[in-house]
């Protein structure tokens, strides 16, 4: 039995191909929170918009319902980029544990281009690292570099995690 993690961070930073190694590493199910969008919300994005905080309660409810499924154990891929989301998300799951996957804005640009035909438009990347807000101190949570291979940082997260369940 393992918490509940979210894979976090901005637009490309490899939230849903780390998540779902690390769901099939720690062998619990994966949701990609780009699917519980609603219609609208992929409408805005694909059509260059930046979501505000009124579009994104309705889809953070939906991934709160899914941690509270899940509170023995799953991974989603899902930007969480402000404190107020996480909390959110915390009061629907109070053991959620937050994996900010950071990374400068040169190597997310490259990945976000080399990704052909996902909704996302890399216009929005300016927006999404102005909306983050990194985790606190008081939040807990792991924070990896998104510059080392994927399974780099699936073994990064396990190691921290076992040290952190040690110590
Ligand atoms: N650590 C990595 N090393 C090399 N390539 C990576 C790594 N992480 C992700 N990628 C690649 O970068 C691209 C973006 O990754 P991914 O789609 O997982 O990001 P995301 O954060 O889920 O994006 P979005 O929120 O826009 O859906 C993909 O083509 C993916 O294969
Ligand atoms: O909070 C947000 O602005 C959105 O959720 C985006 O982050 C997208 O879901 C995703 O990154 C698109 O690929």
């Amino acid at each position: 039995m393992t918490d509940p993690i979210v894979v976090m961070g901005v637009s490309g930073s490899g939230k849903s191909t780390v998540g779902a190694a690390l769901a099939g590493r720690l062998r619990v199910p994966f949701e990609d929170a780009d699917d519980l969008h609603p219609p609208e919300n992929v409408a805005k994005m694909s059509r260059g918009d930046a979501l505000d905080d009124s579009d994104r309660w309705p889809w953070l409810e939906r991934i709160g319902e899914w941690l509270a499924d899940h509170e023995g154990g799953g991974v989603i891929a899902c930007s969480a980029l402000k404190r107020k989301y996480r909390d959110q998300l915390r009061h629907h799951c109070s053991s959620v544990v937050f994996l900010h996957l950071e990374g400068g804005r040169d190597v997310i640009e490259k990945r976000q281009a080399s990704r052909p035909g996902h909704f996302m438009p890399a216009s929005l990347l300016t927006s999404q690292f102005e909306t983050l807000e990194p985790l606190a101190p008081d939040e807990g949570g792991y924070v990896l570099d998104v510059s080392g291979s994927i399974d780099e940082i699936v073994e990064q997260y396990v190691v921290q995690s076992r040290l952190e369940e040690e110590s």
